[in-house]
């Protein structure tokens, strides 16, 4: 089984309407950003990789699995949607719990499961609380553990910072970039700031209906390669913001 997922010439259509047009994407491990504005496409897209809506051509392979064998995809996929509620009057505990049988873990793997996930997204003390009496990023953070209870090897998140206060924010952006250390992370979102700061891979989808996406992995892969070791990381920052800058320029608006 690799560790890439593979779209070729995906189209897909809401009746009439189509909404993604001819798009080819390769996606590594570590963390992968899908910048775009509203209505460009970013729901449709990942929610196809999530098996939630199907194609209407093209292929996609995840970790080598087909998209069409949904059963084993989304062994393979944890999804937090952009709308994201879970029973706001149960316990936080009780919630993960519930969501754990569900997903099919056994008693002391569920248990100890879920103190993990609980530990790693900083929501051990808040178990006994109502699911609704959490904030807006704690409620991330909880969407975060149930998208990992089956111990995925793709994390998708669909704008996940909207709403969030900056504090927040980069808390939520730390977390996805520690698990992008053994997984593949997909961050969706319109906020440049997002993907610059955590991305090692960007990819643009634009225009509503049009899909235009761009790389600019591997123009960032070369400048760093000529740097001094000790200037990559600021290198890397540098051409991250250049590299999305010029491409959002070209595109043209407001971002
Ligand atoms: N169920 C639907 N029926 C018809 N058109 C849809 C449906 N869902 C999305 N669309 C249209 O498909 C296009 C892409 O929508 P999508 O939700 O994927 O964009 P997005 O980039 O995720 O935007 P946002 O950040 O606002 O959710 C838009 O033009 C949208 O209006």
């Amino acid at each position: 089984m690799n560790n890439s997922i593979e779209i070729k010439n995906l189209n897909k259509f809401y009746g009439k309407k189509q909404a993604l047009y001819d798009v080819s994407l390769s996606i590594h491990g570590g963390m992968f950003g899908l910048l775009g504005r509203n209505g460009a496409g970013k729901t449709t897209l990942m929610k196809t990789l999530a098996t939630l809506l199907q194609k209407k051509d093209g292929e996609i392979t995840v970790c080598g699995v087909p998209i069409e064998k949904a059963k084993e995809i989304r062994k393979i996929i944890g999804y937090l949607p952009q709308e994201f509620s879970m029973y706001p009057s149960m316990k936080v505990g009780e919630a993960m719990e519930y969501l754990a049988i569900l997903s099919g873990l056994s008693g002391s793997e569920r248990k100890e499961r879920i103190n993990a996930l609980f530990k790693k997204v900083n929501l051990t003390e808040r178990r006994d609380k109502k699911v609704k009496a959490l904030s807006g990023g704690m409620k991330r953070r909880l969407g975060i553990a149930q998208a990992l209870l089956n111990n995925p090897k793709v994390l998708i998140v669909d704008e996940p910072t909207a709403g969030l206060d900056p504090e927040e924010r980069v808390r939520f952006r730390n977390l996805l970039s520690e698990l992008a250390e053994d997984k593949i992370v997909i961050l969706s979102t319109h906020i440049v700031g997002d993907i610059e700061a955590t991305c090692e891979d960007i990819a643009i989808i634009n225009e509503g209906n049009k899909v235009h996406i761009r790389f600019i992995a591997d123009t960032l892969m070369q400048g760093a390669k000529a740097c001094e070791p000790n200037m990559e990381d600021a290198y890397m920052l540098y051409l991250h913001t250049s590299g999305v800058g010029e491409i959002l320029d070209e595109i043209g608006g407001e971002w």
